[in-house]
């Protein structure tokens, strides 16, 4: 009995570690069939042992039974809407304001693009996936913890030595494009309807009571933020946070950035949509994010967007022919 629970564990760290390899690093050090392997070894284990079951155990991304219902969970901090720029002057008034508001002659931005999916917020207790919930009205939205398992991105369990006891994550659930076209050539098999675009098909695969067909649609995942931190002082920047993240084996966007002014700024915005059409995943423009968390702090919120960031859009096109 103790012998198989130090087998499960070591199981458990070694299938989350190939899975991050795998997913988040896309460099895998073992092949397909040794993961398999092990995976089959734990799922054994934990048939015969049920009481070895841990909700950080990469068994429970095939998908479980299916929910009667959603629960509500309620935003500890509200999630929030940005503030839309679409023409360059609203850019320059962005970077105006906040030179003014802060005193700063240079600020330096966090930015990123701005994925085309579905916010959510994650809740780690000491290192374990414990909530996941989307974002609903702001004030309050869907558990969706059983679909968020199956997300492979999405790391059951933080890794490192600076794991704070309780961690709120901010990030994007997304289909990539390459899933999402092969989805729809599963739906034209099927005789089912297509869906519209990506962002659809991630609302559709993420609001599914049965987190089996979640797990059947290849969703992807990039963190962008916290919300919450106890047990230990976060970063005090953006950036920092950010690769903070990563270290605890977060999946962040590889397009993220770090630049001065408005100059910075719109060079990022030009560089990004040059390069859209290229991203494995849609974006509708990008978000800059004053790096200072004290800065931040001194410019506050307005209404219910912050001072501090401002997602920058690009000019809508026609329908793309999908
Ligand atoms: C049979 C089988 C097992 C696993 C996978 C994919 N995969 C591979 C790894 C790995 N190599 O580190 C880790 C996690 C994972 O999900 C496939 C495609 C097929």
């Amino acid at each position: 009995e103790a012998k198989q629970a130090a087998r499960a564990a070591e199981l458990r760290d070694l299938l989350n570690r190939y899975g991050y390899e795998y997913y988040v690093l896309d460099a895998p050090t073992v092949p397909d069939a040794e993961y398999d392997r092990l995976f089959r070894e734990l799922e054994a284990l934990e048939q015969d042992y049920p009481e070895l079951r841990t909700p950080d155990s990469p068994t429970s991304r095939v998908g479980g039974t299916p929910l009667p219902e959603f629960d509500s969970v309620t935003h500890q901090t509200p999630m929030l809407s940005l503030a839309n720029a679409f023409e360059e002057a609203e850019v320059e008034a962005f970077d105006r304001r906040i030179r003014e508001a802060t005193g700063r002659e240079v600020v330096e931005y966090d930015v990123g693009p701005k994925f085309d999916g579905l916010a959510i917020s994650l809740t780690y207790e000491n290192g374990v996936f414990v909530l996941g919930a989307t974002r609903g009205d702001g004030a309050s939205g869907e558990n969706v913890t059983a679909n968020l398992r199956t997300v492979r991105a999405l790391p059951l369990k933080l890794v490192g030595d600076q794991i704070p006891r309780l961690l709120e994550v901010r990030g994007e659930v997304v289909m990539l494009r390459k899933d999402f076209d092969r989805l729809n050539q599963e739906q034209d098999a099927k005789g089912e309807k297509r869906f519209a675009n990506p962002r659809n098909a991630a609302a559709g695969s993420l609001r599914q009571l049965d987190s089996k067909i979640t797990a059947s649609r290849h969703l992807s995942f990039f963190a962008y933020g916290i919300a919450a931190c106890e047990g230990m002082t976060p970063p005090d920047s953006q950036s920092g946070i950010m690769n903070w993240l990563a270290t605890l084996g977060m999946p962040i966007c590889p397009e993220k950035d770090r630049v001065q002014g408005v100059e910075g700024l719109l060079g990022y915005f030009k560089r990004i949509g040059g390069r859209r059409a290229q991203l494995p995943y849609d974006i509708d423009g990008v978000v800059y994010k004053v790096d200072a968390l004290a800065l931040q702090e001194t410019l506050g919120f307005v209404s219910r967007a912050p001072r501090w960031a401002v997602a920058h859009k690009f000019p809508a096109e026609e329908a793309l022919t999908t």
